[in-house]
């Protein structure tokens, strides 16, 4: 027997037409529809204050969606169902774990509290923590654990439940950079061996792109791109998106060979960096950051800056002139005016 047999696999599900409009008329989310498939990871990304945790509490039932609005699991519309009957695990920034209780204890109370019969309970328990590689500490109290430690048992409870939809809100947000990249791993792994259907919310686009099957970027209480993590890089739908997700150049279309536009938009990785005069910007380095197997160039083109990565053998100098040739087919152009490209 596998380690993820008798487990259910999440639901499918559906987001119609679902807003959200404060007493006050803040509107924190325009009508939204959504579909997620059996077992996807959806990756919700946008700067503070765009509507995600609403999104998230719709979808929960934490909050009702204005008048119209809908909310389906497996197709069938839970929208005035209350939270403790949708079958939703929620996991959040603050472990919200019970202090006063084990690992163990924790990770098994949803099932204690549906009546789980004690023998069944334990062995679901055992196997969840074996899973998230806390098996030695089942009988730890969790104030006795590390803070990622925390979080893995936050999630081994929220899955131990067998929800349809498992919704994560900033779950790593709290730990220290190097834990949340490998938390981040950890994560993503869990959830498609349980093929969970899981929201996450972040921030942090490095994250969303390693979570994510898809991501939908978020502004101003709407979704403006939802596609996977390749899409929303390679083919980001606007000036917000192209600027909120990876390093993104911008320069005036007069610098840049053959362009009609009033701005460029272009990656590190479309520009190759030559001696003077072999392409067709000059440029200065600004400063040169060692990343190991390449070097991050800050290189100033007629008073803007560029960001370029060159190999980090190549003997290149802050100070030094250098020119840039950009590859046509890596450039963006968006038809939208990019005065805005900052938050909500
Ligand atoms: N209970 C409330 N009453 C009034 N306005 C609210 C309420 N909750 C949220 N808002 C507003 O709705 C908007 C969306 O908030 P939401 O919490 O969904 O954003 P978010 O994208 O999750 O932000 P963050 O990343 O900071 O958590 C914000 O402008 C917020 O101030």
């Amino acid at each position: 027997m596998t380690a993820t047999q008798g487990v259910a696999h999440g639901a499918s599900l559906s987001v119609r037409r679902a807003g959200k409009t404060f007493p006050g008329g803040v509107v924190a989310l325009q009508p939204t529809d959504l579909d997620l498939p059996a077992g996807e990871i959806l990756v919700l990304l946008g700067p503070s204050g765009c509507g995600k945790t609403t999104l998230l509490r719709l979808v929960a039932g934490l909050a009702a969606p204005d008048p119209g609005g809908a909310v389906l699991f497996d197709g069938v519309d839970v929208t005035g169902t209350p939270i403790e009957r949708r079958r939703v695990g929620m996991v959040f920034q603050s472990y919200a774990l019970f202090p006063n209780m084990t690992v163990a204890e924790n990770v098994g109370y949803g099932l204690k509290v549906r009546g789980e019969p004690r023998a069944a309970r334990e062995a679901e328990v055992g196997r969840l923590l074996a899973m998230v590689g806390l098996a030695d500490l089942a009988d730890r109290p969790v104030d006795r654990i590390s803070g990622g430690q925390r979080q893995r048992v936050a999630l081994a409870r929220a899955i131990a439940i067998r929800p349809k939809v498992l919704l994560l809100d900033e779950p790593l947000s709290a730990l220290d950079a190097a834990l949340r990249e490998r938390l981040r791993i950890e994560l993503a792994g869990l959830l498609r061996r349980f093929a969970i259907t899981a929201i996450h919310v972040t921030h942090d686009q490095a994250e969303a792109m390693a979570i994510g099957d898809r991501i939908a970027v978020m502004r101003d209480g709407r979704i403006i791109q939802l596609g996977t993590p390749e899409d929303i890089y390679a083919r980001p739908v606007d000036p917000f998106v192209a600027s909120f997700v990876g390093t993104m150049n911008r320069l005036p279309g007069r610098l840049v060979a053959g362009s009609t536009a009033d701005e460029v938009f272009f990656r590190p990785e479309a520009v190759t960096v030559g001696p003077p005069g072999a392409g067709p910007l000059a440029a200065r380095v600004v400063a040169a950051i060692f990343f190991g197997a390449h070097r991050r160039l800050t290189l100033d083109v007629d008073g803007h800056v560029v960001e370029a990565d060159i190999a980090s053998d190549r003997p290149v100098r802050v100070g030094d002139a250098v020119s840039l040739a950009l590859d046509a087919a890596r450039l963006h152009v968006f038809s939208e005016p990019s005065g805005r490209i900052d938050g909500c």
